[in-house]
């Protein structure tokens, strides 16, 4: 009888569902050895799943479409690993990244469920009516988590990336003008010109000076012919950066220059490669889970705070500076049309807002796009068939193109290859959302799910991108008709149903990336230029793998930092 009522009191005082489920794989094989105990628990057990019953029936959610509903419990998903971090640490280290994703999904489908730190409930979700619902219909019932909205709150003010509900839908209507074709073909010129600078600095450094040799040590590569060593992400990193700076706001990093004349990279650039290039230390992960459940640890002050206030000071100051300096410019930037485009509305647009807004640009746009441009290289290099195959249509597209006769279609292998590079390296490997309130969200098949206020959502975009296109590296699947080129992409799933454009790296539904055109923009034309001047191969010393940290990365095995030294010589 005793017995009993301590099991009550203990189904009662801890809500098993999140504390006692998880442990159980641990605690059983103790408890077989403990008699007591056992009993003890399959009391509490009985007694917890009478009371989840009860509750149940009680709490029903309004249900006008008649769906059968599905609660967290009834969908399948993997035990934890850990007490105290559930899966997120399993999650964390996976190597290389997305692999247990794609093994969950590939193992328990479009709908499961997994435990996060201390029990927290996390839910993936892949079916296409339940992306429809979360990313779309009910966008702002489904925000980004708390803490991941006030760490990127801190560091880029409260912009596009980080607003939420109609604050958000403000601010995104009043970018949308910089990111039409119209505007982009502007902002071409930016990406043409810094292609150049790279273009000019490698053929400088593969070129024999008068002594005879090339300006740096050239080795052998596969081929047996001579090529340089060239560190492919260094120079995609300050491409983009460079590119970011003067078509998103009119700001001249120089980080091309400094590059070729081996002056300093410019200061703020180097801040922020610190803050976000680092391979995962133990530290990083316990800031990023204890964030997850306690949003309140951003307030105590540590060195990784600290450098989030300093990069934000940092760039405001320059910031300041630039927009004093150079209003001429500002017109044809994302920044000057957003400034435009408020002042014909009579609305104005504050520093601050401004500020978070450039901040933005440079979060979401610098490393995602660098990332795309070097492992689309890397792929390159591993399959030289689609490398020539490549570097054939984009010269005979360049010789078909009369001057004056505007704008040319893309060439059709060019957007395959970046779609391809874009499915197996997306540079966001997964997106977090927190139901902010109890909802039902539609599971296909008459069924629904209840998800529990708080539930953290998990969407991970390599698994989506892998939907109905697995394998491994093949951008000819891309030309085939029914896969409609990246250009088409409306960003959009249509009424619950996946479209065949949808690129998923770009993610979808109302806070799909707005810099996608921008970013597409700025691929082609950088692949379109290294691929017709320069061949590319792997250094068979080295073998290169891909990390996290914020974007997917690619760094050499034993290497901390992201590079990608690939062998590179001029196309014949
Ligand atoms: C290959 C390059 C890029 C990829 C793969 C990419 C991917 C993404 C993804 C997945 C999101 C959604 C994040 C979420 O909802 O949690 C996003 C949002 C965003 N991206 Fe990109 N991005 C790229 C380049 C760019 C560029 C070049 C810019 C700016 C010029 C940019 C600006 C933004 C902004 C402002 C958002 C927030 C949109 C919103 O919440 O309304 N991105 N991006």
């Amino acid at each position: 009888m005793s017995l009993s009522v301590l099991a009550l009191a203990l189904a009662l005082a801890v809500p098993l569902d999140r504390l006692v489920l998880p442990l159980l794989p641990t605690l059983l094989p103790v408890l077989a050895q403990l008699p007591h105990l056992a009993r003890l628990t399959l009391h509490t057990l009985t007694l917890y799943s009478l009371l989840a019953l009860a509750l149940d029936s009680y709490n029903r959610p309004a249900n006008p479409n008649g769906y059968r509903i599905l609660r967290y419990h009834d969908l399948p998903g993997p035990w934890p690993t850990s007490l105290v971090w559930g899966l997120e640490k399993a999650l964390y280290d996976d190597a290389p990244p997305g692999k247990l994703l794609d093994a969950w999904s590939a193992k328990y489908g479009g709908a499961y469920r997994f435990r996060g730190v201390l029990g927290a409930k996390n839910i993936t979700l892949t079916l296409p009516s339940a992306l429809h619902h979360v990313l779309t219909t009910s966008v702002y019932t489904y925000p980004k988590p708390l803490g991941g909205r006030l760490w990127l709150g801190t560091l880029l003010g409260e912009g596009v990336l980080v607003s939420e509900g109609e604050k958000h839908a403000g601010q995104r209507k009043r970018m949308a003008r910089a990111f039409t074709p119209q505007a982009l073909r502007g902002m071409h010129e930016v990406f043409e010109q810094c292609t150049g600078k790279v273009v000019d600095a490698w053929e400088a450094l593969l070129t024999p000076t008068a002594a005879g040799k090339a300006a740096t040590p050239a080795q052998d590569d596969a081929a047996g012919g001579k090529a340089l060593s060239i560190d492919v992400q260094y120079w995609a990193n300050r491409l983009s950066l460079d590119a970011i700076g003067l078509a998103g706001f009119g700001y001249p990093f120089g980080s091309l220059d400094s590059a070729v004349d081996g002056s300093e990279q410019h200061p703020l650039a180097t801040t922020f490669d610190k803050l976000t290039d680092s391979s995962g230390t133990y530290a990083a992960f316990v800031l990023r889970a204890v964030l997850f459940v306690w949003p309140g640890v951003l307030k105590m002050p540590s060195k990784r705070t600290k450098s989030i206030g300093e990069v934000r000071k940092k760039l405001g100051a320059e910031v300041k500076r630039v927009r004093q300096e150079s209003g001429s410019l500002a017109g044809r930037t994302v920044i000057g049309i957003l400034e435009q485009q408020a002042a014909e509305e009579g609305s104005g647009i504050d520093d601050d807002e401004i500020e978070a807004q450039i901040m933005t640009l440079v979060f979401a746009g610098y490393e995602t796009t660098s990332c795309a441009i070097s492992w689309a290289l890397y792929e390159l290099a591993l399959h030289p068939a689609s490398q020539a195959a490549l570097r054939d249509e984009l010269r005979a597209s360049a010789s078909a193109s009369q001057p004056g006769s505007g704008p040319q279609p893309h060439p059709p292998l060019l957007d395959a290859v970046i779609r391809e590079t874009l499915r197996l390296h997306p540079p966001v490997l997964d997106l977090h959302r927190e139901a902010e309130t109890d909802d039902l969200v539609p599971l296909g098949d008459g069924r629904a799910l209840w998800v529990d206020k708080g539930t953290v959502v998990y969407i991970p975009l390599n698994v989506l991108g892998n939907e109905g296109h697995p394998g491994p590296w093949n951008p000819e699947q891309w030309l085939k008709p029914a896969a409609s080129a990246i250009s088409g992409s409306t960003g959009s799933a249509g009424s619950g149903g996946s479209s065949t454009s949808t690129v998923w790296a770009f993610s979808d539904g109302p806070r799909v990336c707005i810099g996608r055109a921008f970013a597409m923009s700025e691929i082609r034309t950088v692949l379109s230029a290294l691929v017709s001047g320069f061949e590319f191969a792997p250094d068979p010393a080295l073998e290169v793998e891909p990390f996290v940290s914020f974007v997917v990365r690619p760094k050499v095995r034993g290497d901390r930092r992201s590079t990608l030294p690939l062998l590179v010589r001029k196309a014949a």
